[in-house]
């Protein structure tokens, strides 16, 4: 299974998330925000956390507009699996791949602590590693991580079971405490909290292994 990830000037979870990645199986190539094309038989692309462009205009605005993200487009539009993490779903929301948008968060801080998600559905292959309902310990790191969206959205959200995780009450502001949500084919999943952080017992635990390894198998076996 192949994956890439892309590095944006300012991305400081690249590394994090490629090691991940690998750490379930993946073969991963790295990809600068200059690249205007995947390399050859990626499966799935990362788009990883941190302050791309210095989170200036928006956060993600300005990576939304960098010469990869035509390719980005592209690979989900074949129906090419796209993983984004905080600062990558700040671009994947900014590029229209995902619903919503991640607005700052209702306290006005910069969050960064353990959190606990819930898992709301196991049907896709991001969240098959795990069973519908699973309380998950996956750190936050953000100041723009306030989910909105608009109430038609959020029923169809809820009608198509496309909620991956949610927050326990409160923690940001976001509408239905939503911490992750899947696309319409649900092939790309964006998601504030980090489990490229909890993916080695060494450093925060190991509850979000079982994300890379999920996508990593159903892909291998697709
Ligand atoms: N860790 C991250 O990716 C942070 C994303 C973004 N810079 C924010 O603070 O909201």
């Amino acid at each position: 299974m192949k994956a890439a990830v892309v590095t944006f000037p300012g991305s400081n979870c690249d590394r994090d998330l490629a090691v991940a990645l690998e750490r379930a199986g993946a073969q991963v190539t790295r990809v600068w925000h200059k690249d205007s094309a995947l390399p050859e038989g990626i499966d799935l692309v990362g788009v990883p956390g941190g302050f791309s462009f210095g989170d200036y205009l928006r956060c993600g605005a300005i990576a939304a507009q960098s010469p990869i993200a035509g390719a980005l487009r592209d690979h989900a539009a074949r129906g090419g699996y796209v993983l984004g993490i905080c600062n990558g779903f700040q671009v994947l929301t900014e590029l229209g791949l995902l619903p919503g948008a991640l607005m700052r968060n209702s306290g006005l801080t910069f969050l960064c602590k353990p959190a606990t998600l819930r898992v709301v559905t196991a049907d896709s292959a991001f969240t098959s590693g795990y069973a519908a309902g699973q309380q998950i310990a996956v750190p936050v790191a953000h100041h723009d991580g306030n989910y909105q969206i608009a109430p038609e959205g959020l029923e169809a959200l809820r009608d198509q079971d496309r909620i991956a995780f949610t927050y326990g009450p409160g923690i940001n502001g976001s509408v239905g405490d939503i911490a992750g949500i899947l696309s319409e084919n649900r092939r790309v999943l964006g998601m504030m909290p980090h489990p490229e952080r909890a993916a080695d017992p060494a450093t925060g635990g190991t509850d979000g292994l079982a994300l890379f390894e999920g996508v990593v198998s159903t892909l291998a076996h697709a």
